[in-house]
């Protein structure tokens, strides 16, 4: 039985890219995806996607469940959109794979509680690169033993939110493990605002946006006389692709909400 799959986001660097990956994989059925605005009646009516692409695309989420019953529903949107993605399509009975990110503490709580009244698995994923997941998790290992840490994320000069998730999962997975510690000299001045970066707990977060980048983040971790750099690059969407199925594939059997995939891998 096939799982029935909709996308929120189709058109987008990421949802292009997970169109592609549910239309290929033989346990899944994308049945439906769901733009902000009418684009066409199906895909194979956008110039991006091929003739043999027929999921219908619709603007309303309801709608879309009501006519598709899709088990899943994979966002891949804006920080703008996926609170309200994810909360109808719980409220819809719909599974949500959520890598969109953006979310508020205040938000994730709420959503939680849907997912846990409803029994209803679903993952909230800041990152679906093993490689990054690794990363996180080496690095709340590292924060141990070293607790002077700052976080460089550099992305492409089109993403909107900053820190990015994973710099702020990393941060949050440290936190875990390291007391909250203030870095630098406590007279330090910025001459100018922002020089220092954006500030957790007392760890720095700093972040890149330049053309020609993907998605990167290195870990940095002071002690003395030495310096741990635990860095991960990815070098094209692909590198996220195995964990969008793999997440599809996994909140089936789930029934609550889980955030980080380093939860269930
Ligand atoms: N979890 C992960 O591994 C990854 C997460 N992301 C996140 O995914 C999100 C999308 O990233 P990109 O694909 O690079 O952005 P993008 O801007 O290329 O694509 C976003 C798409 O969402 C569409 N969209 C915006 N509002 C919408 C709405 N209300 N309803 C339906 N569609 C809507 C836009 O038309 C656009 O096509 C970002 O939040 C980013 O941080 C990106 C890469 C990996
Ligand atoms: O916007 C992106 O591109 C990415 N966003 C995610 C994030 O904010 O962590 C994941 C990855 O870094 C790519």
């Amino acid at each position: 039985m096939s799982i029935r799959v909709a996308i929120a986001g189709p058109r987008g660097k990421m949802g292009a890219e997970a169109v592609h990956t549910v239309m290929k994989h033989d346990k899944m059925e994308l049945v439906a995806v769901l733009d902000y605005k009418e684009v066409g009646k199906t895909l194979a009516d956008l110039e991006m996607f091929p003739a043999s692409y027929t999921a219908p695309i619709f603007t309303d989420m309801s709608e879309l469940v009501e006519a598709t019953a899709p088990d899943v529903l994979v966002d891949l949107t804006s920080p703008h959109a996926v609170y309200k993605h994810t909360k109808e399509a719980l409220n819809l009975n719909v599974r949500p794979v959520i890598g969109t990110t953006g979310f508020t503490d205040e938000q994730l709580v709420e959503l939680s509680a849907i997912a846990k009244e409803k029994e209803l698995g679903c993952i909230i994923a800041p990152n679906f690169a093993i490689g990054a997941i690794l990363m996180m998790k080496f690095a709340k290992e590292a924060a141990k033993y070293l607790p002077d840490v700052e976080i460089i994320e550099m992305h492409h000069d089109q993403k909107l939110d900053a820190p990015s998730g994973t710099a702020v999962k990393t941060a949050q997975l440290i936190q875990e493990v390291r007391a909250q510690k203030m870095q630098g000299h406590p007279e330090e001045k910025e001459t100018l605002k922002g020089a220092r970066g954006a500030e957790l707990d007392g760890m720095r977060i700093h972040s890149v946006r330049l053309p020609g980048l993907v998605a990167h983040q290195q870990v940095l971790f002071g002690g003395d006389g030495q310096l741990l750099t635990i860095r991960h690059d990815s070098l094209n969407r692909n590198s996220f692709m195995s964990g969008v199925a793999f997440c599809v594939e996994e909140v089936m059997k789930m029934d609550q909400l889980v955030y980080g995939l380093e939860n269930i891998i």
